[in-house]
């Protein structure tokens, strides 16, 4: 039995739009669109983690954030948590720190990018609120 790949992913909302990152070609789930985000590291807090992926790769400090869904999915090669939260507040101005591209786009918009299958859940569930 393989082990899950705990996550730490923020959705990041700034008036009605939400930031999101390409995932580069070599990485799983090349190529999709996600939302930012990494892996929670050995002794260190889903929270910690979040402020840290988001700080290296999006060059942003998260404020406030709130849990949104945590969602389990098995991609067969490899089985993912997304612990994601939802960050209503942050400062700084975020950019793609490690080459990705990156993009705040309107939420009835989000239907347009080609995410990875678990994320499905959580876009469904972002799109229910407010
Ligand atoms: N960050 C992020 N990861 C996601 C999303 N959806 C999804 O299935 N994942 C999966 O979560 C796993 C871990 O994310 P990651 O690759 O960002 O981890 P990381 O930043 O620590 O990167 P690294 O492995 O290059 O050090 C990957 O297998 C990725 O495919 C998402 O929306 N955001
Ligand atoms: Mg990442």
């Amino acid at each position: 039995m393989t082990q899950s790949v705990h996550v730490a992913v923020a959705v990041v909302v700034k008036n009605d739009t939400v930031l999101i990152a390409k995932r580069s070609d070599n990485q799983h789930q090349g190529g999709k669109w996600e939302f930012p985000g990494g892996k929670v590291e050995n002794g260190e807090s889903v929270e910690t983690a979040l402020q840290r992926e988001l700080s290296e790769e999006c060059g942003i400090e998260l404020l406030s954030f709130k849990p949104l869904i945590k969602v389990e999915h098995d991609y067969g090669d490899k089985k993912v948590i997304l612990d994601t939260f939802l960050v209503e507040h942050h400062s700084g101005l975020a950019r793609g720190l490690e080459g990705q591209q990156i993009q705040w786009v309107s939420k009835s918009k989000l239907k347009d990018y080609t995410f990875p299958k678990a994320n499905q859940v959580i876009l469904e569930t972002l799109l229910a609120i407010k």
